[in-house]
């Protein structure tokens, strides 16, 4: 197992304890072992190492006694800081967006996932490639500084990866246009879609079990759920058609954290091309964290990237089972436990709301020759009463507003007041 110290520079931008504590969360997903941490208060950034001088020679003693491998920066270092800085210290170097890219590849099941961590790793790389090439020419026993043949090595790299983004690019542009055709169907048969969207770990795939398995009794169909971060990676639609009631698609996403990588966002666009098309958003959070606030912030945030900040949502909290009581401090819809169900079916109630609008109770008359009319209302909608008369069947049916759109041609009068 590879030790290593945390390096953080306390700009006072973000919360340093809590923001220190999450990337040892992140070391600790690529199993290695974190021994120690150093804070440094500055104004600014210094330009050659992130760090001051000062601070440099303290790690680099603090390396020795520990017997470190790697430095891991909580922040995006520079190509040039990654170099000074590799040269300083004589470890390896990471920096917190390499780190997250590390754990995206290493999970990344689908082909789509791991296209795009290939893609976002590429891009992360072009600008670095002196950098990581001195590390590759000092394994090799040879001087980075060697001009001539280094630069022409490096001239070659760099085709190398721009031809491999052209290639990448060109196959998620594929399957990013087989995604947008079976979208554009789902979406001219009008069925909503709705997106779990949030920080990593707050219980997003946790709520769709939830869903599948108390409203539809699926247990078979259920997503991976785990108490680590970036547990899904791939986006996963499921079909949701509770009995009575019309369809919907709910989709897992991705989990965000705090100043996701550049590349990364920009890579995940065919993923996350299913929130930006959502036509709700399930804004999901952990009620029991008091890290709640911070993760709608960058939630927020990277929905606005997306440009899907303006899509209609609802703010769930999770773990209610979980929280010491009934009050809550977080703005919120609805709290609700993915351990007991509670709130689950009200829930779901307000994802009807959301996209189908509210209930109310109408009369239909449907012709006896509409024969498939009676089977699609008895699917999908609740029928109170039905009475045989001479011009065909009258049905009092309670249905969500939108959903009238398809039996408009029955309608005889609106019971509702
Ligand atoms: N007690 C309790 N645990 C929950 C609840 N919701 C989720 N969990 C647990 O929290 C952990 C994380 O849940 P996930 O559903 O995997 O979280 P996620 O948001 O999908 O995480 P990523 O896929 O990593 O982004 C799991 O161990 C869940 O079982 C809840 O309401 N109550
Ligand atoms: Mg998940």
């Amino acid at each position: 197992m590879d030790r290593a110290l945390l390096v953080g520079l306390d700009l006072g931008e973000y919360e340093m304890k809590q923001s220190m504590n999450e990337l040892a969360s992140l070391a600790e997903t690529l199993e290695i072992q974190v021994i120690d941490q150093f804070v440094q208060k500055a104004n600014l950034p210094n330009g050659r190492t992130y760090i001051g001088t000062g601070k440099v020679e303290e790690i680099k003693k603090a390396i020795e006694v520990l017997d470190i491998d790697i430095v891991i920066f909580n922040d995006e270092l520079s190509p040039a800081q990654i170099r000074n800085l590799e040269k300083d210290l004589e470890v390896q170097i990471m920096d917190r967006s390499f780190l997250i890219l590390q754990i995206f590849s290493k999970r990344a099941q689908t082909k789509e996932a791991t296209l795009e961590v290939t893609l976002a790793q590429q891009r992360y790389m072009l600008p670095r490639l002196i950098g990581l090439s001195s590390s590759l020419s000092r394994q090799g026993g040879g001087s980075f500084n060697a001009k001539g043949a280094g630069e022409t090595q490096l001239e070659l790299d760099r085709r190398r990866i721009d031809a491999n983004i052209t290639q990448l690019e060109r196959e998620l542009d594929k399957i990013k246009k087989e995604k947008d055709t079976a979208r554009k169907r789902r979406q001219n048969n009008e069925i909503p879609m709705v997106s779990l969207v949030g920080y990593t770990n707050v219980g997003k795939s946790a709520t769709m079990n939830a869903i599948l398995d108390y409203i539809l009794k699926v247990t078979d169909k259920n997503v991976i759920e785990k108490n680590m971060l970036f547990a899904t990676l791939s986006t996963f639609s499921r079909r949701i058609k509770p009995e009575k009631k019309p369809e919907f698609i709910l989709t897992d996403t991705v989990g965000f954290v705090s100043r996701l990588p550049h590349d990364l966002v920009r890579s995940f666009e065919s993923t996350l091309s299913e929130v930006k098309h959502a036509d709700l958003i399930l804004y999901v959070m952990d009620g029991s964290s008091s890290l709640a606030p911070m993760q709608i912030e960058t939630t927020s945030s990277v929905l606005k990237t997306l440009e899907a900040d303006q899509i209609p949502h609802l703010y769930v909290l999770t773990h209610k089972d979980m929280m010491f009581n009934d009050h809550v401090g977080y703005y919120h819809d609805i709290a609700i436990s993915n351990k007991s169900y509670e709130n689950i079916d009200r829930l779901v109630d307000l994802i009807y709301q959301k996209t189908y609008g509210k209930k109310i109770v109408v009369t239909l008359n449907v012709p006896y020759s509409e024969h498939g009319v009676l089977h699609h209302l008895e699917n999908d909608t609740n029928i109170l009463s039905k009475v045989y008369t001479d011009n065909g069947t009258e049905v009092l049916v309670e249905l969500y507003e939108k959903q009238l759109k398809q039996f408009i041609a029955f309608y005889k009068k609106d019971i509702t007041l």
